[in-house]
């Protein structure tokens, strides 16, 4: 994997990332695909917006079909037939979110399955050992994603466990790497010391790229917005950066003002499912019934699909209806704005205006229209 920076301005980099499969502009945003789909959409679709990469899952692909048997049926690149770079968690943050019982020992993490209760036990090896069964692009190392609020005790012994998991990771990767990438996660929850800590520490085992974790975890904007002011310009500035699970187009701003390169989170297409949508008037609800007659586009600055073929009364009506059609029209809408505003973006830091991109969609993404 290499990484090229093409421009900067202040701290913001417009950048490629170009891997076996493909280059990826950065900043990028990577829609995720919990079950190997990005949910309503087929790959071509998600390709035709313009993604170039997607995020998919270490955790659920284990538990189902199991990893296994997806390489056993040609890696996951066939099986979903995407065939751009796909990067995977490691499944750390949904053993967290998603499991029971689960255990964290110096060894790795014993949970049960929130599938069919079954007993599992990943060590830092396993999680590589999976991502490189599914044939991943780019890995991520087994992590402890500290949830918020935490002491500090608990954060700084945590944060000794994580590095040590970050190495091991990093070992089995590196006897069974064949030109795909690892990326190294900082923790260290609100703590700035901790996390200058945990730079030096992830730093040190050296990673083709490195992830900010811990955050976006219910932790105050004000901390997540210092942490990212403070650490992301520690991070080694020629390798990607990856703010993990983030986010909201304003927390976006900020982080890339900051040196962030990659993002993943659910808003776009999670707020389409639930009929919340962003245009280049704000935030809207299409379920309210002032749009019950509204024969305009969603959005008439937007030329997708959806835009270009349908009113908001029909979008509403699918809503009130439960259409699946609402949910694919909603999300193609939604991906191809957060595509757009993604695109916009590299063009202004190409262009040394990032300053002004950022205040001209601010107060846009600050307005609620409805
Ligand atoms: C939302 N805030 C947040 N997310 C976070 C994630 C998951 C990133 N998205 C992957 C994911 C997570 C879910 C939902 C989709 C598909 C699949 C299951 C993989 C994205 C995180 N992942 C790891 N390994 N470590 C973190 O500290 C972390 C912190 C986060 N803070
Ligand atoms: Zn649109």
């Amino acid at each position: 994997m290499r990484f090229k920076i093409l421009r900067k301005d202040g701290f913001a980099r417009n950048a490629l990332i170009e891997t076996k499969r493909g280059v990826i502009h950065t900043p990028a945003f990577m829609p995720v695909g919990t079950n190997g789909t990005v949910k309503a959409m087929t790959p071509e679709e998600i390709r035709e917006i313009g993604y170039e990469i997607i995020l998919s899952n270490t955790y659920h692909l284990y538990l189902r079909p199991g990893h296994e048997t997806v390489k056993k049926l040609g890696g996951i690149h066939k099986f979903i037939n995407w065939h751009g770079p796909i990067l995977t968690d490691s499944g750390g943050f949904q053993i967290y979110s998603l499991a029971s019982l689960r255990k964290i020992t110096s060894q790795g993490v014993e949970f049960r399955s929130h599938i069919d209760g079954s007993l599992h036990f990943i060590t830092p090896e396993k999680a590589i050992e999976i991502q490189l069964a599914l044939g991943s692009d780019i890995m991520m190392v087994l992590d402890e994603c500290v949830p918020y609020p935490a002491e500090k005790e608990y954060v700084e012994k945590s944060l000794k466990l994580t590095a040590d998991w970050a190495k091991r990771s990093k070992d089995y990767f590196e006897k069974h790497r064949n030109d795909q990438a690892v990326f190294g996660i900082i923790q260290g929850g609100i703590y700035d010391e901790l996390r200058q800590k945990a730079v030096e520490e992830i730093v040190k085992t050296g990673f083709d790229g490195y992830a900010l974790g811990g955050l976006s975890v219910g932790e105050p904007k004000e901390d997540m917005y210092r942490v990212i002011k403070n650490i992301a310009p520690l991070m080694p500035e020629e390798k990607p950066r990856y703010l993990m699970g983030v986010g909201d187009l304003m927390d976006v701003l900020h982080a890339v003002e900051h040196g962030i390169d990659m993002f993943d989170c659910v808003i776009p297409t999670r707020n389409a499912r639930n009929g919340t949508l962003f245009t280049s008037q704000g935030r809207i609800s299409i379920k309210r019934s002032e749009f019950k007659e509204d024969n305009s586009p969603l959005d008439p600055d937007c030329d997708c699909y959806t835009c270009r073929n349908y009113t908001k009364a029909f979008l509403r009506h699918l809503y009130m209806c439960r259409e699946i059609l609402s949910m694919r029209l909603n999300t193609i809408h939604n991906l191809y704005f957060y595509c757009r505003f993604f695109e916009k973006m590299r063009q202004a830091i190409a262009d040394g205006r990032f300053q002004d991109f950022k205040k001209e969609w601010m107060h846009v993404l600050e307005k609620n229209f409805s």
